[in-house]
Order: structure tokens, then C-alpha cells, then sequence
């Protein structure tokens, strides 16, 4: 079996955590080089896995012995590295989102068909999620009937002080805005913000929470409650109720502790926890396919969709209106 050599672009938080996961757990494929704006990081991480550090993110996509490229940079880089990964013919799985605007990602999805093959790969990565996995086969049965409503949560902690509002829908809804179009099969039709009273435990730029309502072609209407202060923990519900029934996603499993007269069990604190077995799917699969040339996860479209609607819920932050939305035609190339 080949084994496939990886470069890695931006090696902060979730770059470090794919290249111990590429190294430690997945299977057929290794890290070769990495690239940061920050060069002592880039040569620490690169140190402990006996990879090269190279300048600059375009040095990892031009090098001869890199077979396919990880983006986890921030996200108003994206767009530029994932353009020049295909336009070398390499592979690039690109974290969360594809790009800032829905005008990138168009970009990308025109470069891709030119190409001619799929190469590019999003880091949704709650498809590979055990919870989500079966909250889909229980919808695709028909066990709950025909979904009518969701009801979503997505809650941080705490977040530094450079999120600003926009990066609920941006950074945070954008999971859930992928994960309805892709649990219902359906797509967005409209997006509202509405904003609660907001809590104390934020920076005093924030909106937060923010209360978001989402309409499907179908008619199915979703609300996700993003509060990225919650204090307590990371914390991501899911309930889907049908025309016969309703399935919740479950909490991954932890012990239950009786004591005290009490019975407790832990909330995970962050999403490197919550999401790790998701993630260790997520990159083995992605590799699997690289080495097949036979991409099957989230795609430049399902990342152009998902930024249309994340476009239009800022805007509706801003106007406090209903934002009706209105993606392209889906081409041939993507399944349309
Ligand atoms: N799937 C998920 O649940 C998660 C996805 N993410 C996504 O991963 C990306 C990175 O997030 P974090 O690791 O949390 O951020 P971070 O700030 O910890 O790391 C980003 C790294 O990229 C580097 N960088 C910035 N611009 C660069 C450039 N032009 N070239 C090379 N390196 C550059 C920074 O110096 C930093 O080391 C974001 O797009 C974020 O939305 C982050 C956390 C969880
Ligand atoms: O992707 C992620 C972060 O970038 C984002 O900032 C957080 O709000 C999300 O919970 C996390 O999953």
C-alpha cells in the first residue's frame, strides 16, 4: 500500500492536533513538511515528527515529495492555499470554512471542474461523527416519518477575544448549517438571527448568544442556539422530530459517578475531546480516498453552500430580517 505524504499548512491549535493524529493513528500516511507565518512554531511542531519546515504555505504545496495538503490556517487564508493546491494537481483537505465569502468558493469549485477531478475536501468533520452517523440512518429509514422541526445547540465555554459576532454563523453555525443540509438532504432556504438578552461572561464586542432560524426548501424549519460564553462546557445537541417520532444525538459516552447522594457525569470542555474518534475517522477516510483518488467527503460545493448561508445569517445579525438565500445551480460534477 502507498503511503500517503502529507503537507500541513498552519500549525496552530487543530493543525497540531491532525499532525499527531496523521502520525499516531492513521494508517498510510505520514506528515513530510509544514508551513506557518510563525516559523519557530512551524519548526517545533515539524521537530517533533521529523518533518521539514519550510517558509511559506505555497513552499509545502510546490514540494516534490508532498502528495496532498491539510489547510489549517486561519480562515481568510483558505481560499488562496486550496486555489494553489489545485492548480498543482494535489489533494488538499481544508479545515472549516472552504473560505470567508461564497465569492471564494465559487472560485474554488470553477478551479476544481477545470481540473477536471475532485481534489478538495471540507473539514466538516460531524459527518464522521458516530452520534450524527446514526441520528442519519434513523432519519433515512423513514423511523421518525417525514422531520418537521430541529432543535439545535451549539455551545463554547469560553472564546478569545479576537472572535467577533460574525463568527457564530461564520466559524461556529457553519457546522450545524452543514450538518441540516446533510442529515435532511435538503437545502437552506432562509436564514434569521434573533438575539437574546446577552449573557456577562463576554468580551463587550459580542453578540452573544445569538438564536438562529433556518427554513428548508422542504418546508422543515430548524432553530440552533450558538452561545460560544456558556461557561460550563462544549456542548452540541441535536434533536430531529418527525411526523412518528423524534431522535435525539447522544452525549459520547462517559461514566456516571453516584456519591454523595448524588449521580454526575463529565461535559467535555472542547471540541479537540468531543469530536476526537470523529476527526481520527475523518483524516483515515480522507487518506483512503486520497490514495484512491476517489474522494467521497464534504465537497468545495457542500463549502460554497454552507458559506451562502453563513453570508446571509450575518446579514440577518446586521437587519434583523429574514435573509431569503439562493445557492447556484448544483453542477453534474458535484452529483446536481
Ligand atoms: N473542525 C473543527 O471543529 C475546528 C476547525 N477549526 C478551524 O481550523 C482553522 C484553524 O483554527 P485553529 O487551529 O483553532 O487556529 P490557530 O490560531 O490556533 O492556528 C492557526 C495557525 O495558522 C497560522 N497561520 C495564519 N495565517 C497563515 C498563513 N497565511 N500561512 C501559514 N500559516 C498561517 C497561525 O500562525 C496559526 O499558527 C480555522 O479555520 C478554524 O475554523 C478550528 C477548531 C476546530
Ligand atoms: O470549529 C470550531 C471552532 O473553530 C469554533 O470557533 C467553535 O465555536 C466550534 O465549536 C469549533 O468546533
Amino acid at each position: 500500500m502507498r503511503s500517503v505524504s502529507v503537507g500541513v499548512i498552519g500549525t496552530g491549535w487543530i493543525g497540531q492536533d491532525h499532525i499527531r493524529r496523521i502520525t499516531e493513528r492513521v494508517v498510510g500516511a505520514r506528515v513530510v513538511a509544514v508551513a506557518d507565518i510563525d516559523p519557530e512554531r512551524a519548526k517545533q511542531v515539524a521537530s517533533d515528527v521529523e518533518a521539514r519546515a519550510l517558509p511559506t504555505g505555497q513552499d509545502v504545496i510546490d514540494a516534490p515529495e508532498v502528495d496532498a495538503v491539510v489547510v489549517t490556517s486561519w480562515g481568510p487564508t483558505h481560499a488562496e492555499y486550496v486555489l494553489a493546491a489545485i492548480a498543482a494537481g494535489k489533494h488538499v483537505f481544508c479545515e472549516k470554512p472552504l473560505a470567508t465569502t461564497a465569492e471564494d468558493c465559487l472560485r474554488i469549485v470553477e478551479a476544481e471542474q477545470v481540473h477536471g477531478r475532485r481534489l478538495v475536501q471540507v473539514g466538516f468533520m460531524r459527518r464522521y461523527d458516530a452520534g450524527y452517523r446514526q441520528l442519519k440512518q434513523v432519519i433515512d429509514a423513514g423511523d421518525i416519518g417525514t422531520p418537521l422541526m430541529m432543535h439545535c445547540a451549539h455551545r463554547n465555554p469560553t472564546v478569545p477575544e479576537g472572535y467577533h459576532s460574525a463568527m457564530a454563523a461564520q466559524d461556529t453555525a457553519i457546522h450545524e448549517i452543514d450538518t441540516v443540509r446533510w442529515l435532511l438532504d435538503d437545502e437552506i432556504v432562509s436564514a434569521q438571527v434573533l438575539t437574546p438578552r446577552s449573557t456577562s461572561n463576554k468580551f463587550e464586542h459580542l453578540t452573544d448568544p445569538q438564536f438562529m432560524l433556518f427554513e428548508m426548501a422542504g418546508g422543515a424549519r430548524i432553530d440552533l442556539e450558538v452561545f460560544v460564553n456558556c461557561q460550563y462546557g462544549y456542548d452540541i445537541r441535536c434533536e430531529t422530530v418527525g411526523e412518528t417520532g423524534a431522535v435525539s444525538l447522544p452525549d459520547p459516552a462517559q461514566v456516571w459517578l453516584r456519591d454523595a447522594g448524588q449521580v454526575r457525569t463529565g461535559v467535555y470542555q472542547d471540541w479537540k475531546d468531543r469530536f476526537a474518534e470523529a476527526f481520527d475517522v475523518e483524516l483515515a477516510e480522507w487518506v483512503r480516498a486520497v490514495r484512491d483518488d476517489a474522494l467521497t467527503g464534504p465537497s468545495a460545493w457542500d463549502g460554497y453552500a454552507a458559506s451562502v448561508i453563513s453570508d446571509a445569517t450575518v446579514e440577518s445579525l446586521r437587519t434583523g430580517g429574514v435573509v431569503n438565500t439562493q445557492l447556484k445551480d448544483r453542477p453534474e460534477f458535484y452529483g446536481g
